[in-house]
């Protein structure tokens, strides 16, 4: 995918200002940033569902806002909304979305990658919200896409669920297909996301690894020991340095050394940024 420049507005509300990125095939990449961000937008406007004000936009070598049905079987959306069709079981609805694809995956493999093995047989308005949110998935991957739009997949998952979700989207990029992920969950994106970019205000304000992105693994580092003074916490930008110096004094107990976590440094560039 390559977007350059790409611009979308609502009536007054500017919802993406000038977006510019690029994936690359086989990658997760995760799209992270506050409510109203421009997140769903800008994933939109890739998935052809919205046509955009400006911008360059090619994906999978096409542009989105004219690409036709064959494109459109080569992709994979799991949108923010859910299914509705309360009255079809599991099976039923994953065989019929199964139908609209040149190469679909077996219903009972998609069933068992998405955890609905037990679930097969029930109607969907008798499924909990997160197992709802798997079919979601379900449909999504039904197609054997090359790409996979995910716009907040595990909302509503139970932790075990988030950790099978984390293996599908892996087992996803194993077998060659590329993952556009949003999510406001920020150990999600450090387990899946080759790269990410941070967006707020329709802006893309940071991009990166999630272990380099917003200077990261240059950022200062939390050092918390204990002496024969007391506890002591300070930042440093040296902590090698500091730890050998403390070692030098004297005995230290309970050293701990922390570099900024992911979210930390969300929560700064989004502070930054507003
Ligand atoms: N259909 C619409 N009509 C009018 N305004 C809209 C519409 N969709 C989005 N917006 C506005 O555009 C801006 C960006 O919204 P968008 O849904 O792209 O953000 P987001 O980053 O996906 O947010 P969230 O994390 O809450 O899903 C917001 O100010 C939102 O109110």
């Amino acid at each position: 995918m390559e977007v350059t420049g790409l611009r979308k507005s609502y009536g007054g509300t500017t919802a993406v200002d000038g977006v510019g990125l690029g994936v690359r095939s086989g990658e997760v990449y995760a799209l992270l940033g506050p409510n109203g961000a421009g997140k769903s937008t800008t994933v939109e406007v890739l998935e052809g569902h919205r046509r955009r004000d400006a911008g360059r936009v090619r994906v999978l070598g096409e542009d989105p806002a004219r690409a036709g049905r064959a494109w459109r079987a080569r992709i994979g959306i799991v949108a923010q909304s859910a299914t509705d069709a309360g009255e079809l079981s599991v099976r039923e609805v994953v065989r019929h979305f199964a139908r609209y694809y040149p190469d679909p995956r077996p219903v009972d493999e998609v069933l068992e990658l998405c955890g609905l093995r037990d679930r097969a047989g029930a109607r969907l308005a008798s499924l909990s919200g997160g197992q709802r949110r798997r079919v979601d998935v379900a449909l999504g991957i039904v197609g054997r896409p090359e790409l996979v739009f995910l716009d907040e997949p595990t909302t509503g998952f139970d932790p075990e669920a988030r950790r099978r979700f984390w293996d599908l989207v892996r087992s996803l990029r194993d077998s060659g297909s590329t993952v556009l992920l949003t999510t406001h969950y920020l150990d999600e994106a450090e387990a899946l996301a080759d790269r990410l970019a941070v967006i707020a205000g329709g802006r893309i304000i940071a991009e990166g690894t999630p272990r380099t992105v917003g200077g990261r693994d240059t950022a200062p580092a939390l050092v918390r020991w204990t002496d024969g003074d007391g506890e002591h916490e300070t930042t440093s930008a040296d902590p090698a340095g500091l730890v050998v110096e403390l070692a030098r004094r004297g005995p230290v107990r309970g050293l701990a050394v922390r570099q900024p976590s992911l979210e930390d440094v969300y929560l700064r560039l989004i502070g930054a940024a507003a």
